[in-house]
Formats: C-alpha cells, sequence, structure tokens
C-alpha cells in the first residue's frame, strides 16, 4: 500500500485501471455464465416442457376419443352399429397413443441421458416411468378391449369395468400432465427468480465497481491536492521570505525520495529552497558585516560617530512630548596619561572596559557611541534630565570602582542634558558639551547637568 503511494502517478493510474478492467472482466465473465445458465433453463422449457406437455395433451385427447367411442359402441351394441370397423378404429387409437408416448419417452430419456435438463431431473425421471406405468397399464387395457370388442354382447359389469380402467387411465394421464405442468411452472417461477438475482448482483457489482472508482479517483486526488497544496506553501514561504527579505529556512530534503514526478518536483523545490538559503544567508551575514563595519567602532564594539549622526537626527524628527530622551557625554580623564604611564595599549584595553561597562550597565534601548578618542556619548531613550542624571551617577561610580588585574583605575567625567522640543542639533551638543566641560573644570570624575 505505501509503495503504491509513493509510486508515480502513471503507475497510480494505471493500477486503477488494471483495478477498474479486472473488475470488469469479472463482471462480464459473471454475466456471461449467468445469461447461460438462464439460457439453458429456459431452453428446458421450450426443449422438454413444451413437446411434452403438447404430446401428453394429445394422449390425453385420444384417450377421451377412446373413451367416447366405448361409450358409442356400448349405446349402439345390438342396434345396428354405425361405425364401419370399431376394432380398426380403435387399434388405429391404440397405435397413435403408444407412438405418442414412445416420443414423450424418447423426449424425456434422451434429454436426461444427455444431461441437458437442468431444472430437477429427478423430477424428469419420475415423470418417465410414470409414463412408463401407464404405458404398460394402457397397454394391458388396449389388449383387454380389442379382445372383448369382438364378442357380439357384454355385460354390463365388464363395461362397469372397463370404464373404470378407462377412467383410471385417464386420471393417470391428467396426473402426469399436471406435474409436467407443475414442473414447468416452477422452472418458469425459477429462472425468473435467478433473472432477478442476477440483476440484483449484477447492480450490486455495477454500484461497488462504481464506488470503488470513485473512492479509488477520489483518494488520488486528495493525496495529489494535498502534495501540490505542501508545494504551493513552500512556493508561498519562499514569495513572503523574499519579499519581506527575512531569512529563508533550510527545508529537510533528507528523507525525501524522488518517487514520481510530484515528489521530484518538491525535491527540486527543496534544493533551490535551499540554495536560496544559503545564499540569503552568506548574503545577510555580509550584510551584518558591512552594516557593523559602517555603523561600529572596531575597538570598542559601539556605535560610531557615522552612526551618532543617523540617530541623533532620527531621534530630533520623532521626537514629542511623550518620545523624549537625554545624552550623556563622556570623557576618560586624563586619558593621555594613562597611554604614557602603561602604553598604547592599555589605553586601548582602558576604553574597552569602559564601554563594557557602560554596555552591561545600561538598557537594551539605550545607545553607546565612541565619538572619537577617549570621549563617548549616551542615548538615554525616554529619559529625562532627572533619570539620565541618576543613571549618569551610577555609570560614574561603576567606572570609578571598577579594577582589574594589570590595569589602571580610571575615571570619566560627564556632562548630561536633555533634549528640548522643536531645539537643533547644534544647541543640544553645544549645551551637552559645556556640562562636561564644567565637570572637567569641577576637578573631574563627576557629572553635570544641564538643562
Ligand atoms: N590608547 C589609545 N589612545 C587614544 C586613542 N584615541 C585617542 N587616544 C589618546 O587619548 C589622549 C587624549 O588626551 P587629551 O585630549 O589630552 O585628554 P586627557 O588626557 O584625557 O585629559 P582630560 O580629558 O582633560 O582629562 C591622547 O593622548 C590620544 O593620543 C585610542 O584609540 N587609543
Amino acid at each position: 500500500m505505501f509503495d503504491w503511494i509513493n509510486a508515480s502517478l502513471n503507475r497510480k493510474i494505471g493500477s486503477i485501471l488494471a483495478v477498474s478492467l479486472s473488475f470488469l472482466l469479472v463482471v462480464i465473465g459473471y454475466s456471461i455464465y449467468q445469461v447461460r445458465s438462464i439460457n439453458a433453463e429456459l431452453k428446458d422449457v421450450s426443449r422438454v416442457d413444451l413437446p411434452l406437455t403438447s404430446v401428453i395433451t394429445e394422449v390425453e385427447m385420444l384417450q377421451l376419443q377412446q373413451h367416447l367411442s366405448m361409450e358409442h359402441f356400448r349405446l349402439l351394441m345390438g342396434k345396428g352399429n354405425e361405425e364401419q370397423d370399431p376394432i380398426a378404429s380403435f387399434s388405429h387409437r391404440h397405435q397413435t397413443i403408444v407412438r405418442l408416448l414412445d416420443q414423450a419417452t424418447q423426449l424425456v430419456s434422451t434429454n436426461i441421458n444427455n444431461d441437458t435438463i437442468q431444472f430437477k431431473p429427478e423430477e424428469y425421471q419420475r415423470i418417465l416411468d410414470e409414463i412408463h406405468t401407464f404405458s404398460i397399464v394402457n397397454q394391458s387395457f388396449e389388449q383387454q378391449l380389442e379382445s372383448l370388442l369382438g364378442t357380439a354382447s357384454l355385460s354390463e359389469e365388464v363395461w362397469a369395468d372397463l370404464e373404470a380402467t378407462a377412467a383410471n387411465l385417464d386420471k393417470n394421464i391428467v396426473s402426469i400432465l399436471e406435474q409436467i405442468n407443475q414442473l414447468t411452472l416452477e422452472a418458469t417461477r425459477y429462472t425468473e427468480e435467478h433473472q432477478q438475482s442476477f440483476l440484483l448482483v449484477e447492480t450490486g457489482l455495477g454500484i461497488c465497481a462504481f464506488i470503488l472508482s470513485t473512492l479509488l479517483a477520489a483518494y488520488v486526488i486528495q493525496v495529489m491536492r494535498s502534495r501540490i497544496d505542501k508545494i504551493h506553501q513552500q512556493v508561498e514561504q519562499l514569495h513572503t521570505s523574499l519579499e519581506q527579505g527575512g531569512p529563508i529556512a533550510r527545508p529537510d530534503n533528507h528523507n525525501l525520495k524522488a518517487s514520481d514526478e510530484l515528489s521530484e518536483l518538491e525535491l527540486d523545490l527543496k534544493k533551490m529552497i535551499a540554495r536560496l538559503s544559503d545564499e540569503m544567508n552568506t548574503r545577510q551575514e555580509f550584510e551584518q558585516q558591512l552594516i557593523q563595519l559602517a555603523t561600529k567602532d572596531k575597538l570598542t564594539n559601539t556605535y560610531n560617530r557615522h552612526k551618532w549622526t543617523e540617530q541623533i537626527q532620527l531621534l530630533i524628527n520623532f521626537a514629542s512630548q511623550d518620545k523624549t530622551f537625554s545624552l550623556v557625554s563622556l570623557d576618560v580623564d586624563h586619558f593621555k596619561k594613562i597611554n604614557d604611564t602603561y602604553g598604547h595599549q592599555v589605553g586601548d584595553k582602558v576604553l574597552q572596559r569602559l564601554a563594557d561597562l557602560l554596555q552591561k550597565n545600561l538598557k537594551k534601548t539605550d545607545m553607546v557611541f565612541r565619538m572619537g578618542g577617549e570621549e563617548f556619548m549616551v542615548l538615554l531613550i525616554q529619559q529625562d534630565l532627572a533619570e539620565a542624571s541618576a543613571i549618569a551617577e551610577r555609570l560614574r561610580n561603576k567606572i570609578a570602582s571598577y579594577q582589574e588585574e594589570n590595569l589602571p583605575t580610571f575615571t570619566a567625567s560627564m556632562g548630561v542634558t536633555e533634549y528640548n522640543l522643536g531645539e537643533t542639533e547644534d544647541s543640544l551638543m553645544t549645551r551637552v558639551d559645556e556640562a562636561l566641560y564644567q565637570s572637567k573644570k569641577s576637578g573631574r570624575n563627576c557629572i553635570t547637568w544641564l538643562e
């Protein structure tokens, strides 16, 4: 079953056709068999029952004629016999009855011997036996009649005996006829029922074939649709990712085997998405590196002056009563002395530690910029002057108390101010520079805020 699910489209359609055709062949075979069997049953009726009925009816008619002749003969006996030759006439009818009975016997026994009677052959055998018995009794009756007809006068008793025997024979032939009729009726009814059940089975098989084919076709369509939907979703995802410029998830195509045309298409698509994903990732990494280079300071990993220019302009443009910000301008005290005393490399390390301290002690939304040399600027988003001053004081303390082996302690002076709505970048920068200058003037390692 699983093999079939993964098989190619051609194989799937081929197997559905094979199943439908096999089913059709079974239905045709079954129909042929049933039609032949119904045909044989109908032939039974036409080949045996109808001729037999006609022969026996003829015998019955002759019996009746025989009976009437007897009555006639009896009435006219001794009063001038009008019948030319009663013995010849009786004998002729007798011969005809014998011939007809032989014919009936021949008809039934031939069909029994040829095994051509489909419906209850044992019943026909019984009828054959009865015809045979009737024939023997009739034979002896005819012989008796023939011998008596030569006699001039017959007693009433003899006539009564003869009539009783004749009546008995009549009864027998009527019974045979009834049995044949009964058998014919049963055979016809059986054939009718057979026809009906055949039609019922045919209809059932037809419905089953239809349902089976429909279900199979619906199943294949459903499987195809869901797989096409999956491919469609992947294309949609790819499209969205490309439109948004976001990363493209690398599809997992390890378990996918190209077993049919659709899985081939899916595999190709996944390979293409994987390639695109790799290329996008490389591109994004490259872009990240470019952004890093363009916006970050290599030594301290803080934002550079270029980013500052961009960011301050953005904040000023979008500033409102609710969206204010503050600045902290920071300068390492006597940095030249550190460089001169411990060397340039230690100076660099001091700058790195200072940047780390700032970034670790600020919120993610706050931004640290290296403006050049040992000068830094901190952008405090959504902080007013009081809050910014408190933060600056906290930072100053952290810097002043920082200790590390093989690194001199260092301090920083800071100027703090808040952006006033409507003012230019220049006026803001002048104020924060002024605040820093005052801190330096006040003996360093301190903060000054200006409104
Ligand atoms: N190690 C190192 N030193 C730098 C770097 N950039 C600038 N400097 C040095 O930083 C020093 C700045 O010195 P000054 O402008 O005199 O300031 P200061 O010595 O800190 O004095 P005050 O600011 O008045 O306390 C100079 O000696 C520069 O050479 C750098 O990237 N690395």
